[in-house]
């Protein structure tokens, strides 16, 4: 699942008392003994993975050992009859095109329809490996993310001056009066501006003039997409630069704070933000903008995603680490047969009451105090499903043990625990752009958490799963289902 709850105002909420308590969870002693799963004893695990949708897209991706002398133009056929399907998709509803123009849109192939999310990951993927073909394997090495660096520094420092929200939204301004209206030198301005230009960002349609391009706008007019550059260069990029310091130091630590991020910073993630007010704030409007919708979104296709409806009448769902409970509530919406159990932090009580007033669910959603080390409340036991979002991926599978044991212990015959998180793909089943992403997804909660995304072969050897349905709030999201056949 993803590492990031996607929820700004849960962000807001309860994330910055996430990590704090991290550092006051007893320290276990560092084992270099492999992890053991929670087994319950006598019991049997079924998982059922739904969702991913990741197997029904294109296998586009093993193009390692393809020798054939007509690789390149396989890729550029491919190239031309994805372009030609989404071109007649455009045609034909009438959408925008694609464009760089500043009128061009913002987001303008849809995934909605199956047909053209296919075609759209098929271009990515033939053009990434035409281009990569093209350049070829020691010219990417010399120029080894050259571009990527530079350009990130160059953003952060446009956006840092408001460069941005300074350009008219349509036409043009000088070099001139941007530099004067924005503090930002008027020799120095032109260099990071043709930085970005080179990378789609900005035009310069004559000598000293700057316009909009459909990329830069939307850092005008939104400070979610603002946010995104920003994170990447003051928080990813130093916590990356520990990384070797961190694997030399703390080989195989399970420990939240021996990590890349700790060694940058001197504090956990979440402890740094909560001396940093600010940072969490942006961190927020990141986690919004990656992804991809508000708390709203995300919630009502987790209620979509799963059968709650099969559920009996009266089953209780307990949401553990739930926050203040949007997805329990968007549920409850949904299915007025169930009642729910939301368990999180006492400070978050207020706010999941306000909550569950506001959505009119209060009789059948309750917040309980419950910190999901501690065995779980006597009055769940036995509970219909044990609801988990962007819980386990936060941890190291030693955390994750002790986050599973005691719902194992509270389960009976007919429980089932229900977890959403980002499912890792098994090798060459997607395509490899695709697969970068989860990748590096997995080592940013290595390098600010020293947890992981996982393949969910982890759990328990007893684990199986059996099938991938379901569409959560973003494409890569899984709901796991693992029940306990006792
Ligand atoms: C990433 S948020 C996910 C919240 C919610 N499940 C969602 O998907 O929106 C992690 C949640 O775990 C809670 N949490 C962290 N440590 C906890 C603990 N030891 N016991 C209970 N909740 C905890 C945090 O307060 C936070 O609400």
């Amino acid at each position: 699942m993803t590492c990031w709850s996607g929820m700004h105002s849960l962000v807001l909420d309860c994330m910055d008392r996430y990590l704090p308590r991290q550092r006051h969870q007893p320290t276990p002693s560092i084992s270099s003994q492999p992890t053991h799963h929670v087994r319950p004893d006598a019991c049997h695990c079924q998982a059922i993975l739904f969702h991913q949708n990741l197997n029904t897209m294109v296998a586009t991706s093993d193009i390692s050992a393809d020798t054939s002398a007509s690789l390149l133009t396989t890729l550029a056929d491919e190239i031309s009859s994805s372009a030609t399907l989404l071109s007649s998709h455009f045609e034909s509803r009438r959408l925008p095109w694609p464009s760089f123009s500043a009128d061009g849109p913002r987001q303008p192939i849809c995934e909605d329809n199956e047909e053209v999310s296919r075609a759209r990951i098929a271009l990515i993927e033939a053009t990434r490996s035409l281009h990569a073909l093209a350049v070829g394997p020691v010219e990417t090495t010399k120029h080894f993310c050259f571009n990527e660096i530079y350009l990130l520094g160059a953003m952060q420092v446009l956006c840092h001056f408001e460069i941005p929200q300074n350009v008219p939204l349509q036409g043009t301004i000088t070099f001139h009066h941007l530099a004067s209206k924005t503090g930002l030198s008027e020799a120095l301005l032109p260099r990071f501006l043709r930085m970005a230009i080179a990378n789609f960002y900005f035009a310069e349609p004559e000598p000293g003039l700057v316009a909009h391009s459909a990329w830069s706008k939307p850092l005008a007019t939104d400070e979610k997409m603002r946010a995104c550059i920003w994170f990447r260069h003051a928080e990813m990029l130093p916590a990356v630069s520990k990384l070797v310091d961190m694997v030399k130091r703390y080989p195989d630590s399970p420990e939240p704070q021996d990590t890349a991020f700790s060694l940058a910073f001197g504090d956990v993630f979440f402890g740094y933000k909560e001396r940093h007010p600010e940072n969490m704030v942006k961190f927020g409007q990141f986690v919004d903008a990656f992804s991809g919708g508000s708390s709203a979104d995300s919630a009502e296709s987790i209620a979509r995603a799963y059968p709650w409806e099969t559920l009996p009448n009266r089953a209780l769902v307990v949401d553990v680490g739930g926050g203040i409970g949007h997805i329990s509530a968007a549920i409850a919406q949904a299915h007025p047969h169930l009642r729910f159990q939301v368990q999180d932090f006492e400070d978050l009580r207020g706010a999941a009451e306000e909550l569950m007033e506001s959505k009119g669910v209060k009789d059948r959603v309750e917040f309980v105090s419950h910190n999901f080390f501690d065995p779980q409340p006597e009055p769940v036991r036995g509970a219909a499903v044990y609801f988990m979002r962007n819980i386990l991926h936060n941890w190291s599978d030693l955390y994750c043990q002790r986050i599973l044991k005691p719902i194992a212990n509270s389960m009976g015959p007919e429980s089932r625990i229900v977890n959403c998180d980002i499912v890792l793909p098994e090798p060459n089943s997607v395509p490899k752009a695709q697969d970068a992403v989860t990748r590096a997804l997995d080592l940013t909660m290595l390098s600010m958490f020293n947890a992981k995304e996982r393949s969910f072969d982890y759990a328990d050897s007893r684990l199986e799963i059996t099938d991938v349905v379901g569409k959560p709030r973003m494409r890569m999201d899984s709901l796991v289902e693992v029940r306990l056949l006792c």
